[in-house]
């Protein structure tokens, strides 16, 4: 899926979360959208899934409106509130009515790659559950998935755990968008980090620019946004 956002600004009352953000990504790899604290990655994603609205600007995937594409969009909220009866049953259940292009035996085999117990979420600690969300998402089939934060709040081991999955999960013709804090750890899946600093793209650079340039992600984070 080829994304564009074209000048694209949303604002929060007298908070500009993303300022004027023009951003182009061609179709596949894996995109790390890097920035500190309050830089509007969040922001940038839900506007990309078509969840905000822009102020002004336009956000085009393969040229439509993400409403018009909502179908071929998978996104893991950061923070996202799921009904806590739900087990992994429950799940292929729910998510196999909700979404035609959902996996159910891809979801069972990512949870046991991500090693959650098969409870439900009420059962499972703040790190399962996420995985559990991350399965579920990852079931999905789908040419854009839009990744918030998937490797926050989780041990080293598990983050190596879902980066794993994420690399198998990999096909060439979708693309993948994830935020992170989590720069050295995740850096050796990106294939393009897009640095964002109040608001706009301050550096977006493929893994071969980055290491033209002689830099690591985790160089170039601290460079562009100290
Ligand atoms: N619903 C909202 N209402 C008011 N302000 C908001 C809202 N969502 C985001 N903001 C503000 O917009 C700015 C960008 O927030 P956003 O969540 O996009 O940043 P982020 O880069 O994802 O941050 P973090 O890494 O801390 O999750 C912040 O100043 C934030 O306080």
């Amino acid at each position: 899926m080829h994304l564009r956002l074209d000048r694209v600004t949303r604002r929060f009352g007298g908070t500009v979360a993303v300022d004027e953000l023009s951003l182009e990504l061609p179709t596949g790899g894996v995109v790390g959208l890097l920035g500190t604290n309050g830089a509007g990655k969040s922001t940038t994603l839900k506007l990309m899934a078509g969840l905000l609205y822009p102020d002004a600007g336009e956000v085009r995937l393969d040229g439509a409106p993400p409403r018009r594409v909502r179908g071929e969009i998978a996104f893991l909220p950061e923070r996202g509130q799921m009904y806590e009866w739900l087990d992994p049953k429950g799940a292929v259940g729910l998510f196999g009515s909700l979404y035609p292009d959902f996996r159910p035996a891809r979801f069972l085999e990512l949870l046991d790659q991500l090693e959650v117990p098969r409870r439900s979420l009420a059962q499972l600690s703040k790190g399962q559950r996420a995985r559990f969300l991350l399965a579920a998402t990852l079931a999905r089939k789908v040419r854009l998935y839009l990744l918030d934060e998937p490797l926050g709040g989780v041990d080293l081991i598990t983050r190596d755990r879902i980066l794993a999955a994420l690399v198998s999960e990999w096909r060439e013709d979708a693309t993948y968008v994830l935020s992170t804090h989590e720069v050295a750890e995740a850096e050796g899946i990106f294939d393009r980090a897009v640095f964002m600093k109040e608001g706009r793209v301050v550096l977006n650079a493929s893994a071969e620019e980055l290491r033209e340039r002689g830099q690591s992600v985790a160089q170039a984070f601290r460079e562009v946004l100290a």
